[in-house]
């Protein structure tokens, strides 16, 4: 069993077992308590190796289910989920979840695993006003949909909260969703839904109806990803985290399959950092999707440039036209924005190369002091250092890889096809393939890894544990008009 010891402070919630509600005295006496932590999967099952807590029952599958907590950040009410990963299935407040269904659990919830056990869930931080929605104006029902007061992710343009289809006579748990609210302007055409409705892929958020409400609001009811986004799942303690090179590649594989696909969709997501990049569950080898298409391209019907000066400079690729003297956007005109010989797809490419960076070492490669100004110069001069130590376990084709997306000279830099041919994708096709399909598209992850996986992850090597990169989310307000 692995250590559940934490500290009071990074408890979020508890499981408490509950002989009483389960009916079958004696079954729960050996059972203790559970406490659930920031971004820490907490898995129920027989297997030993992998769960925290071991159901020696042979209906208990050998991970049965997992819970964990996401908290967007330091003010907001932590989301509690649950996972079924088993076959007999598990039961909350007597209600089953669909195979593999994500559950958002409430305070006082009561989880059953047949043959095994039942744990009331007990919320550390609970959600005290439930008329968010009513105070942001919001409607709270819309067609099949009834949206909750829980906020999963808020940004620049607008809140991010918890919505449910209304419950069907079934004897299972309904399925929770998200609906994206935005505020739109007068005249501002709600393109991110126009643009979302008109994609499908796996590592897409998948949009399933949008509606335009009474003051200027526009609901867009999507799936709920669970696992929290990739800022939170590197940000340990006030460090972002490197990853092993094994997992950053299934999580680079993954966003060149969105890549490929929008562009040849002529769309350019044109924002596209750790914030926007979501996780289905928080572990590695899970399945990631892109979100926030708030200020993504649609360029399929029109020119195959674009002149706005849009995106976060952290990520911008230098061509997109930020200038490190802020008083140029002082005024938003359009000549103000406009950058004159203007750019195209592959600055999406750029920003992989920086989330890239980040994720193989902690580092951002172009934060100089951490000042708008300096990023901004420090990567219209895309100078690279591969010395440091974070750098010293890397693979040399990683870093190769990484340097053909951070590539100032635009016809040089690798296109979101091209870069399935660099070696560092093309040397491990087979097993990227193998685990795209296998655990990313049919979510099995209840598999554990086969040999080959494993002993392909011990030829890799891993990244180093230090980060100097300070903890900052959305640092930069980005320009739009
Ligand atoms: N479908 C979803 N499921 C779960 N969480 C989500 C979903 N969509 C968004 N979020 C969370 O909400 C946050 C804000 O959402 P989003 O980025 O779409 O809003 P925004 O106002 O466009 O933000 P930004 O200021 O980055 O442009 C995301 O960073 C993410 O953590």
């Amino acid at each position: 069993m692995h250590s559940l010891e934490m500290t009071n402070k990074q408890i979020l919630g508890v499981l408490e077992p509950s002989s009483l509600d389960y009916g079958f005295p004696g079954t729960n006496d050996s059972l203790a308590a559970v406490p659930i932590a920031k971004n820490k999967l907490v898995k129920f099952g027989r297997n030993d190796r992998e769960c925290d807590v071991i159901l020696t029952h042979p209906s208990v599958s050998s991970i049965h289910c997992m819970f964990w907590a996401i908290r967007f950040d330091d003010d907001s009410v932590p989301m509690y989920y649950v996972k079924d990963c088993s076959l007999n299935g598990i039961l909350i407040n007597g209600l089953s979840l669909k195979r593999g269904q994500t559950y958002l659990l409430e305070d006082g919830d009561l989880v059953t695993i047949p043959n095994a056990g039942a744990y009331r869930f007990v919320a550390k931080i609970k959600l005290l006003t439930s008329d968010l929605v009513e105070q942001l104006g919001f409607l709270t029902e819309v067609d099949s949909w009834r949206i909750t007061s829980k906020v999963v992710g808020s940004g620049t343009f607008g809140h991010v909260l918890v919505a449910n289809e209304k419950m069907s006579a079934t004897n299972h748990q309904p399925v929770n969703y998200a609906v994206k609210v935005i505020k739109m302007k007068p005249n501002r055409l709600d393109k991110e839904a126009k643009i979302l409705l008109k994609l499908a892929h796996p590592n897409i958020i998948k949009v399933h109806k949008t509606f335009a409400g009474s003051k200027d609001h526009l609901y867009i009811f999507q799936d709920l990803i669970t696992g929290g986004d990739l800022f939170s799942y590197l940000a340990k303690s006030d460090c972002l985290s490197p990853i092993s090179e094994t997992e950053a590649l299934v999580i680079i594989y993954q966003i060149l399959h969105a890549l490929r696909y929008l562009h040849s969709q002529g769309i350019v997501h044109r924002d596209l950092k750790l914030d926007n990049i979501l996780l289905c569950t928080p572990e590695p080898c899970t399945r990631i999707v892109l979100a926030d298409f708030g200020i993504a391209k649609d360029l399929s019907s029109s020119r195959s440039r674009m002149h706005t000066v849009v995106g976060t400079p952290e990520y911008c690729a230098p061509e997109v036209g930020f200038k490190a003297d802020r008083a140029a956007y002082k005024e938003f005109s359009r000549a103000a924005t406009f950058e004159q010989h203007g750019y195209d797809a592959k600055c999406d490419l750029w920003s992989l190369g920086v989330i890239a960076h980040i994720i193989l070492t902690g580092i951002s490669p172009f934060y100089g002091d951490g000042s708008e100004a300096s990023i901004i110069r420090n990567a219209k001069m895309g100078s690279l250092s591969f010395n440091s130590k974070q750098w010293s376990k890397v693979s040399e084709h990683a870093k190769s890889f990484v340097r053909r997306l951070l590539e100032i000279d635009v016809h040089k830099r690798l296109d979101s096809q091209g870069a399935f041919h660099h070696l560092w994708i093309a040397k491990h096709k087979g097993q990227l393939e193998k685990i795209y399909h296998k655990k990313i598209l049919q979510g099995h992850i209840n598999v554990l890894p086969s040999i080959e996986e494993l002993s392909w992850k011990r030829r890799l090597p891993k990244s180093v544990n230090l980060s100097p990169t300070a903890v900052q989310r959305k640092k930069f307000t980005k320009v739009d008009h």
